[in-house]
């Protein structure tokens, strides 16, 4: 007979966790009339497949499901559902069309919704996807949840050309990041871990990561004595020559890019559901 341990039932209610935010983000955010989806990477989103295949096939015989890695490729495939990657989505006035909502889970969300993304390595892609999407859904249990960022999860991923990685390290070192490094592949894979795009993963530890209203007069967040805010340190890491993407969601979300006129530019979600281990799911909506 099986025996449930404390480490086997913790295990149990973070996985329940997951599955009644992926439950709750679909049954909120996907409406019948969606026509293009998309479906991010790692195990929260394992739950958002499964909750979109409960709905039956009628439900979404007219939906098309875009990617964002291989991992993702295969659930959206073992579902049933019908694929189409993002470059191959019909133009429409000769631009590629919206998706209409796209669900992912994160590493870290901040109480702006700022995100730490690319625990799974596929940061790149499912920036991609977040972007081209009307719409972004976080889904995760309540242990990403964060008053700032790099406070749980203390490194931010960062997809780089394998060729540039060393001259990377020294420049993060030089901006204040005391330890960052080339993600291995083991336990299983010998040497570096390899994206679905065939680069590397450096991470890079941080100290928490200021949001623009704790900015004063003295402290600048411009990375003097180690200090980054959000913003200027995004802008400082994709400047860096040899990164693809960084793994800082940031920005605006879909709602506020349209009021800029910088409509599918968003890379922040809208909301963010976190599943508690009591069961409950919490929904955190942008301000
Ligand atoms: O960013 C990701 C992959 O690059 C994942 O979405 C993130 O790591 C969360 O994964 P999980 O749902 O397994 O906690």
């Amino acid at each position: 007979m099986a025996t449930s341990t404390p480490a086997s039932s913790a295990a149990a209610l973070i996985e329940s966790a997951k599955k009644a935010a992926a439950y709750q983000a679909v049954a909120d955010h996907l409406p019948p009339t969606a026509t293009y989806v998309g479906i991010g990477s790692g195990s929260t989103v394992v739950y958002v497949v499964e909750a979109i295949a409960a709905k039956g096939p009628s439900f979404s015989a007219n939906m098309t499901f875009i990617p964002t890695g291989s991992q993702s490729k295969g659930l959206i495939r073992a579902a049933g559902l019908r694929l189409c990657n993002l470059d191959e989505r019909p133009l429409v006035d000769g631009v590629p069309v919206a998706l209409d909502v796209a669900f992912d889970g994160a590493d870290e969300v901040d109480e702006d919704l700022n995100l730490i993304k690319g625990g799974g390595a596929c940061l790149f892609q499912e920036k991609l996807v977040a972007v081209a999407a009307k719409k972004f859904i976080a889904v995760a249990d309540s242990r990403k949840q964060s008053a700032r960022l790099c406070t749980k999860w203390k490194t931010i991923p960062i997809e780089v050309l394998p060729l540039s990685a060393p001259d990377v390290l020294s420049r993060l070192k030089a901006m204040g990041s005391p330890s960052p490094v080339v993600r291995s592949g083991l336990p299983s894979k010998a040497g570096e871990c390899v994206t679905d795009n065939g680069m590397w993963i450096i991470d890079a530890p941080f100290p928490p990561l200021l949001l623009p209203k704790d900015l004063t007069a003295e402290v600048k967040g411009n990375g003097e004595n180690g200090v980054w805010e959000i913003e200027k340190l995004a802008e400082e890491l994709v400047r860096l020559p040899g990164v693809v993407e960084i793994g800082l969601f940031h920005g605006f979300n879909g709602v506020q890019a349209v009021s800029r006129g910088k409509e599918f530019q968003a890379q922040k979600p809208v909301a963010a559901y976190f599943g508690t281990p009591t069961g409950e799911v919490q929904v955190q909506t942008a301000a």
